[in-house]
């Protein structure tokens, strides 16, 4: 029989009834994957062993093809296992589940819906019990949050990419989930909506404190957003290679991030760790 999840001060005890510490809110261990092709099994991870903290910011970032994609993709629960085993506040990952919301680069909205119905079909799945108005006002605050205000009945189909990734911060967040999983989000965006998105993200992010987990390949931005940046060793076989802590203060601005003591150091690190 299932119990619910307990939360204390001290531990939160799982479905399964282990206590587990309450910092931890993603547990990934030994984590393992393989995909198998035409030539044989070719193990993409393995050993894999990560703790996020509740409230965290990690950004990961690693060579391309090393395996981010696969990692978050499990996390998120769309893609299976094959080693090792992933927990949310220690209950077992087996499927995708509200506890995560995911933003990928492309936003995949519902192109013939408009914004507002685009944000409202995650909140009217998540919230079922709560009134219309209430669901609306949900969807409404969170495009608000992303500078939408004026767009809310526009087609998806008619905003610009720019405009699409706001609809699909807002679409993630509404659904208020434990864990926010962001795959390279700003990756096609030029560098001017880059950082007003990045800007928005991180406010909502600081007023909300849902932990987030999002793969970049931009040190700067990895630097800017993050608690903590992991770096993945490249496959086959990728593990966490290095963590990185930064410890400005938040919140931050871009100009006293760039103007800190330590910003060049922890860049340097970054770039020597995807060097080598
Ligand atoms: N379904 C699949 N079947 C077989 N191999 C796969 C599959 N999906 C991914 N791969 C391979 O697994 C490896 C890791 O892919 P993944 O997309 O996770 O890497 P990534 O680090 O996110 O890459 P990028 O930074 O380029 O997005 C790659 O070699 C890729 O070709």
């Amino acid at each position: 029989m299932k119990t619910a999840t307990l939360n204390t001060d001290t531990s939160t005890l799982s479905e399964n009834g282990i206590q587990y510490p309450s910092k931890v809110m993603l547990d990934l261990h030994n984590l393992k994957k393989v995909y198998p092709t035409p030539k044989g099994d070719y193990v993409v991870l393995e050993d894999l062993n990560l703790q996020i903290m509740k409230e965290e910011f990690v950004t990961i970032i690693g060579h391309s093809g090393c395996g981010k994609t696969t990692m978050l993709s499990m996390i998120a629960g769309l893609n299976p296992i094959s080693g090792g085993n992933i927990a949310v506040l220690g209950n077992p990952v087996k499927g995708p589940g509200p506890d995560r919301g995911v933003i990928f680069q492309a936003p995949s909205l519902m192109p013939w819906m408009t914004a507002l119905e685009n944000v409202m079909l995650g909140v009217n799945q998540v919230f079922p019990h709560a009134s219309k108005k209430e669901r609306k006002d949900i969807a409404k605050y969170y495009l608000h949050k992303v500078g939408l205000d004026g767009s809310f009945d526009k087609k998806a189909i008619a905003l610009s990419q720019g405009m699409q990734q706001r609809v699909g911060i807002a679409r993630a967040f509404a659904i208020k989930p434990k864990v926010l999983l962001l795959d390279e989000p700003f990756g096609m965006l030029d560098s001017l909506t880059r950082g007003e998105l990045q800007d928005i993200l991180i406010e909502i992010w600081n007023k909300e404190k849902i932990t987030a987990v999002m793969i970049t390949h931009d040190v700067d931005e990895a630097i800017f957003l993050a608690d903590r940046v992991v770096m993945m060793t490249s496959g086959p076989s990728a593990k966490i290679g290095d963590i990185l802590n930064i410890d400005f203060e938040r919140p931050r601005t871009r100009k006293s991030v760039l103007e800190h003591n330590d910003y060049y150091k922890y860049r340097k690190h970054l770039i020597e760790f995807l060097e080598h």
